[in-house]
C-alpha cells in the first residue's frame, strides 16, 4: 500500500516517503524472514512492530525489570548481551572476538549484535519487543535504523549510582566474565563516554522515559509499569494512522 501512494506524486517530499517506504521495505523483509520461509508460513505478520529499547549501565536493573515486564505484558525480550553470549557459547565464528571484546569492557560491531536481534525478531511470534542493553552507542542505534528499519517507540533509561551499580554487579554471581571490578570499571566508562550520547538522542526526540532505578525491584516496577499500561491502551496501528495523516497533508500541499 505504501509504495502504490508513493508513486502517486514525485513532488511529494522525498525523504519522507524514502525513509518510510524502506521502513516498510525492511519491516516486510523481516516479517516474511527466513524463519517463516523455513516454517512453510508466508504471510507477513499482521501488525506493526512495537519496539522498546532498555538502557542503562551495567547492574542498573534492566534485565530484572524486562523479566516482569514479560510477565505483566506479554513483551518478547531480546537482551543484546544475552544473544552474544549464547554466540560464545555456541562456538560461531565470531565466538572468540565476542568473547575478548566482553572480557575487555567494549563494544561488539554493531553490525554482528544488530543481525542477532534481527534473526530473533523475525524467528519471534510477538510484535511487542523489549529490547534490552541496546543501542548501546551511537554506531548501534544508526545500525538497528538502517538494517531493521525501524525506530523505537519507546526509550527506558535505568539511572542508577555508579556505586549502586557496582556494587549489584559483583553479587550477581551468574558466572559472567565481566562481573568483576577490572571489566566493570571499563564498562562505566564506556557507559559514560558512548551510551549517553545516545540516551540524549532519544531524550532530544521526547521518547525517553528515565527511571529512578535505586530501591526494591518492586518500588521500581510501579515506575515502569505505568509507561507499558499507557500504550497498552493505545492502538498500536496508532503510528501507521499518524504516517497516513501526514503523507494526506503532504499530498495535499504539493
Ligand atoms: N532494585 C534492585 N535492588 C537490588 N538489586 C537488584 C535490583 N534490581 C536488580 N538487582 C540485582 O542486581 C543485579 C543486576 O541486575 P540486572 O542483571 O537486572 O542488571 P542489568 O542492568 O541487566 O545489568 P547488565 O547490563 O550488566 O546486564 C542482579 O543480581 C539483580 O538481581
Ligand atoms: N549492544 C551491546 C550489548 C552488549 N554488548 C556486550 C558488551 C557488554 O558489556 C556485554 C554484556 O551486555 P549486558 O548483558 O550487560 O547487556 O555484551 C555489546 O557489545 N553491545
Ligand atoms: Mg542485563
Amino acid at each position: 500500500m505504501w509504495r502504490r501512494v508513493a508513486s502517486l506524486s514525485s513532488s511529494i517530499s522525498s525523504s519522507f516517503l524514502a525513509q518510510t517506504a524502506s521502513r516498510l521495505n525492511t519491516w516486510e523483509s523481516l516479517t516474511t524472514g527466513i524463519a517463516q520461509q523455513a516454517k512453510g508460513v508466508i504471510a507477513p505478520k499482521e501488525k506493526t512492530p512495537f519496539i522498546t529499547f532498555f538502557l542503562g549501565g551495567p547492574g542498573s536493573g534492566k534485565g530484572t525489570q524486562c523479566i516482569k515486564i514479560v510477565e505483566t505484558f506479554g513483551f518478547a525480550h531480546l537482551s543484546a548481551g544475552d544473544l552474544l553470549r549464547r554466540e560464545i557459547a555456541s562456538k560461531s565464528a565470531d565466538g572468540a572476538m565476542i568473547l575478548n571484546t566482553i572480557k575487555e569492557g567494549k563494544i561488539v560491531p554493531s553490525q554482528v549484535t544488530v543481525k542477532l536481534i534481527q534473526k530473533e525478531m523475525e524467528l519471534s511470534d510477538n510484535h511487542k519487543f523489549l529490547i534490552d542493553g541496546f543501542p548501546r552507542t551511537e554506531e548501534n542505534r544508526v545500525s538497528f535504523e538502517r538494517i531493521i528499519g525501524v525506530e523505537p517507540n519507546v526509550v527506558l533509561f535505568f539511572d542508577c549510582p555508579e556505586e549502586e551499580m557496582v556494587k549489584r554487579v559483583l553479587n550477581r554471581n551468574e558466572g559472567r566474565v565481566d562481573d568483576n571490578l577490572e571489566t566493570i570499571k571499563k564498562r562505566l566508562t564506556v557507559f559514560q563516554a558512548l551510551s549517553l550520547p545516545v540516551i540524549n538522542y532519544y531524550s532530544e526526540r521526547g521518547k525517553l522515559y528515565t527511571i529512578k532505578a535505586i530501591g526494591t525491584e518492586d518500588e521500581i516496577f510501579e515506575q515502569v509499569r505505568p509507561i507499558f499500561a499507557a500504550f497498552e491502551a493505545i492502538p498500536l496501528n496508532t503510528r501507521w494512522n499518524w504516517y497516513i495523516s501526514a503523507l494526506v497533508v503532504v499530498i495535499d500541499m504539493s
